[in-house]
């Protein structure tokens, strides 16, 4: 049986596709479906009417179809954007930032297994040097994933020489992957975009930055966007990616965020364990939204 996934559909669909004929019924459930996932209501809208449109222009009354439509529907809108980690330089440097607690350290250690299956080698550096847990945490995800990690020498080091020195250990022994851990609070939203502007530009004195990735809480859902803005203004974020979705009943988030923000989800979380972390793909994303419905 297929596993079952809390941010599908299926449920809140309850049987649509199964019965007699699609009705008014019928667009009043999808409606209520799409918004209780997060959809949002202006995306909703434009599904339920481009499905009202395709659905008059078939002359199909089989909510079998409809079922087909809405995947085709929304895999090609998740599918507008280019979702591929460009990671081909060597070393790639991938800068991890986000407000604290979305699963940002989590994220991290699953990343560095994630790129390790691939047969890759990696270092992490522990940038947010402020904070000891945050350096103890990182540790014990990079000895879980089994890739280096560089510490600050002390707490309160300038995490933009923490990211240097992780970025030239990486060119000094040929490592392939470099991710690195960022603050997600200061004092001020300005301290904290001065510093994540710092990193940047001192680890491209080394070598440009290939990835900054923000990590989004999917339970959260768009209010957790709000949070974030700061950083998709200022910190030249190239991806997104959605953890928690596994503890989440808002699937349509991940088409909402990725619509509202113009930036590519590239990497979805799907649980606590350091394998719980895919790459994004909007057909089999699309196909498992409606798995169940
Ligand atoms: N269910 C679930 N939990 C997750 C996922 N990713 C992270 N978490 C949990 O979310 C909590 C916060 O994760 P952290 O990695 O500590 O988050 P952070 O953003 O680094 O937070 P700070 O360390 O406070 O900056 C932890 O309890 C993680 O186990 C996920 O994909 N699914």
């Amino acid at each position: 049986m297929a596993e079952r996934r809390s941010w599908s559909l299926g449920s809140a669909l309850r049987g649509m596709f199964t019965r007699a004929t699609i009705d008014e019924t019928t667009w009043e459930d999808l409606e209520d479906a799409l918004l209780t996932a997060d959809f949002g209501p202006t995306i909703t809208d434009e599904v339920v009417e481009a499905l009202r449109d395709q659905v008059a222009h078939h002359q199909t009354t089989d909510p079998r179809d409809l079922r087909r439509m809405l995947s085709e529907i929304i895999e090609e809108r998740l599918a507008k954007f280019d979702t591929t980690l460009n990671l081909s330089a060597r070393p790639a440097v991938t800068l991890m930032v986000g407000v604290n607690g979305v699963g940002k350290t989590t994220t991290i250690g699953k990343f560095a297994r994630f790129l390790r299956n691939f047969n890759r080698t990696v270092v992490v550096g522990a940038a947010d040097t402020f904070r000891a847990a945050a350096v103890e945490q990182l540790d014990t995800w990079a000895m879980r994933a089994d890739v280096r990690i560089v510490r600050p020498q002390q707490y309160g080091q300038d995490p933009a020489s923490v990211a240097y020195q992780t970025v030239e250990v990486a060119m000094r022994e040929g490592i392939e992957m470099v991710i690195i851990d960022t603050a997600g609070r200061l004092q001020t939203k300005s301290g904290l975009m001065d510093e994540l502007g710092k990193v940047h530009r001192v680890v491209e004195k080394l070598t440009p930055v290939s990835e900054v990735l923000l990590v989004l809480d999917a339970t959260t859902g768009q209010n957790g966007v709000q949070q974030a803005e700061a950083f998709i203004e200022y910190a030249g974020v190239t991806g997104l990616v959605v953890t928690k979705l596994d503890g989440s009943a808002k699937g349509g988030f991940v088409l909402a965020v990725q619509e509202r923000t113009g930036l590519p989800i590239k990497l979805i979380g799907t649980g606590e364990g350091i394998n719980d972390l895919t790459g994004f793909t909007p057909h089999v994303f699309a196909e498992q939204l409606l798995a169940d419905a």
